[in-house]
């Protein structure tokens, strides 16, 4: 674990010291957008068009957020069209690397060492923490973005022409809704979960739990009336959501001690969950080693003999008997 300072490594765990014991989560740097015309999207500079096997993906397949982007590049068709290389799940002193494990096979653009390597392509003086998602630009050599929740509005319609797929999770009627949803279950449950994990006071981790149980019973009641987050229609954000609810029994109860309930003894929310789990494509999106191998072994300070635990026993094909 570390970060780039002024283009050099330097090994540091999260600073909690300034902030009560609570973990902050930094923002992410790179905030261009693809579109359709390559015009400039909401933030950044013009210049990057969608176009069929101009972009790639640097991702975890431990990594909740880069969960998302696969998500998407799965649900609307992209797997042709933008390629993908996924790091070791061991984040260790060097950070991500590209060892091989299973479906990490290396950097099949650059064959680089390390994650950061891609960081200092294209600013050999960056600062900055080295995260998953990377959407990198091969024409120009940059990196477009590494923001999961921009890089999948991106997904959801830049391609749309290429790949004559027009599902939308973001429809304009439900802009403001969806954005309420998400700052919620990001705040208590996806990154809730991490900031219950890396609290290192009572009180932070109290907090930190106590507004995820919380966030999981108002999501159990609104699950029994509404089959998605936003009614009827599954958008944008139930797929924010999935990433943390595949991760939450396997990981996220032990580890990161979210251990009033597991997912399953939510009768609402395992059915939604299993319901997204069967939907096409998205199982293929999931790596159960990568993510319990990931969480375990890399943090130190929270499992310092690195011991792997067993998995629950979970059946995510039984029938969710939802809608
Ligand atoms: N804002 C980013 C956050 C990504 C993020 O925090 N990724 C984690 C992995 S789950 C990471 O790479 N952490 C490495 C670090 O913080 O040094 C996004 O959502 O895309």
């Amino acid at each position: 674990m570390g970060l780039l300072v002024n283009g050099k490594w330097s090994e540091k765990w999260y600073d909690t010291s300034s902030s009560d014991g609570k973990f902050v989560r930094s923002t992410a740097g790179f905030r261009n957008w693809i579109t359709r015309d390559g015009s400039a999207g909401a933030t950044g500079n013009a210049g990057f068009k969608a176009e069929s096997g101009r972009y790639h993906l640097y991702v975890s397949l431990a990594c909740p957020w880069a969960h998302r982007t696969l998500l998407f590049r799965k649900l609307k068709q992209l797997s042709d069209h933008i390629s993908v290389d996924v790091v070791h799940p061991d984040m260790l002193n060097d950070g991500w690397t590209f060892e091989h494990r299973g479906p990490a096979k290396g950097d099949s653009l650059f064959n680089s060492k390390f994650l950061r390597d891609i960081y200092l392509r294209v600013d050999d003086q960056m600062s900055g923490r080295v995260t998953v998602p990377i959407l990198w630009d091969k024409h120009t050599n940059k990196i477009v973005s590494n923001e999961s929740s921009e890089i999948i509005r991106m997904f959801n319609s830049a391609f749309n022409d290429i790949t004559g797929n027009t599902d939308d999770y973001w429809p304009t009627e439900l802009h403001d809704d969806i954005d309420a949803v998400n700052a919620r279950i990001y705040s208590n449950i996806n990154n809730g979960v991490y900031k219950a994990g890396f609290a290192t006071t009572q009180a932070a981790y109290d907090d930190a739990v106590g507004a995820l149980f919380e966030t999981m019973d108002w999501l159990e009641t609104h699950l029994a009336e509404n089959r998605y987050l936003l009614g009827d229609r599954i958008t944008e954000a139930d797929w924010r959501l999935f990433p943390t609810l595949v991760r939450f029994d396997p990981v996220y109860v032990l580890h990161f001690k979210c251990n009033r309930n597991r997912v399953v003894d939510f009768p609402n929310i395992w059915a939604y969950a299993r319901e997204l789990y069967q939907w096409h494509g998205v199982a293929d999106t999931i790596n159960l080693d990568h993510i319990v191998r990931h969480y375990h072994y890399s943090h130190e300070t929270i499992n310092p003999n690195r011991i792997i635990p067993i998995n629950p026993v979970i059946d995510w094909n039984e029938p969710h008997g939802r809608g």
